[in-house]
């Protein structure tokens, strides 16, 4: 079996460090090995312990200072660097034959629903470094609770699964926060519901001149197999172990496909 990478993406600050702490710890216990790599530029010094770090390649506040860049163009420029650099990539990733290594990506979610920079990425280390990816797309539960924001997380994290054309699974992080009956018969709703009761929800709370596309975007929703989000407390070993299952299945199943040839050339019709 080839080595496994899972990609940890998600806005800022849905508990994406954490998952990626959490998911290495449960690996660690059950006695397998996996180990850390942070692909964000602008990850706080010292708030998390990382194997591979490509702030040692280069690091958002520096070139925020030479470049006279912002936050945006700076993490963009840091990753173009890191595409011109991929053999430090292939040096530092070598080496861990580990079963699986975590990549925490940044939190800027442009850079996997519409910037083809993490595409290239993900085709170096299918195609050059053999791994089988996956990808986990976080949405804080308490964010969602409200159907507008449900609706436009499942759409954001639609986007980054049609963009890298990977085995995808969505995650529910901060269940542990959603503590009252009312909240979390709301969001029952949204770990398994069907189009019917989804659009039926938002239609509680949203101005009725949106029912139709309520409707549609419940069923496109549907259709893609995108509602189902798996409940995540990082501190709750269970949940980590259940997305850890997923994660095997939907690799082991990738790897069962046949390899598809890269989609990079292609051809216009004339007409
Ligand atoms: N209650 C609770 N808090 C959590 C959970 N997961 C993460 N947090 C907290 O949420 C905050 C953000 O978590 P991080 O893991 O740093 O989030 P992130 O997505 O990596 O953040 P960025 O790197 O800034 O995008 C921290 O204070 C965490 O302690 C969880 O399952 N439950």
């Amino acid at each position: 079996m080839s080595r496994v990478g899972v990609l940890v993406m998600g806005p800022a600050g849905a508990g994406k460090s954490s998952f990626c702490n959490a998911l290495v710890s449960h690996i660690q216990t059950i006695g397998r090995r996996a180990h850390i790599v942070n692909l964000d530029p602008a990850a706080e010094p010292g708030q998390y312990e990382f194997t591979v770090d490509i702030r040692n390649l280069i690091s958002l506040d520096d070139v925020m200072e030479e470049l006279e860049l912002g936050p945006n163009g700076s993490l963009v420029y840091c990753f173009e660097y890191l595409l011109e650099n991929l053999d430090w990539l292939d040096e530092e990733v070598g080496e861990y034959n580990d079963e699986f290594l975590i990549f925490d990506c940044p939190g800027q979610i442009e850079l996997y629903t519409h910037i083809p920079i993490l595409p290239a990425v993900i085709r170096h280390l299918q195609t050059q470094l053999n791994f089988s990816l996956c990808a986990t797309y976080l949405l804080e539960a308490p964010f969602v609770v409200d159907p507008s924001k449900f609706f436009s997380g499942a759409l954001s994290a639609m986007s980054a699964m049609i963009l890298l054309e990977l085995p995808h699974i969505n995650v529910l992080s901060k269940m542990d926060q959603i503590k009252d009956d009312y909240s979390r018969k709301r969001l029952k709703r949204f770990l398994n519901p069907d189009p019917t009761v989804l659009a039926e929800s938002a239609n509680e709370d949203l101005n009725p001149k949106f029912s139709r596309l309520n409707s549609v975007i419940a069923n496109l929703v549907d259709d893609y197999g995108m509602v189902q989000f798996l409940p995540l407390e990082a501190n709750n070993p269970e949940s980590v172990s259940t997305i850890l299952s997923y994660i095997d299945d939907v690799t082991q199943w990738a790897e069962s496909q046949e390899p598809k040839e890269p989609n990079d050339q292609i051809e216009l019709d004339d007409e």
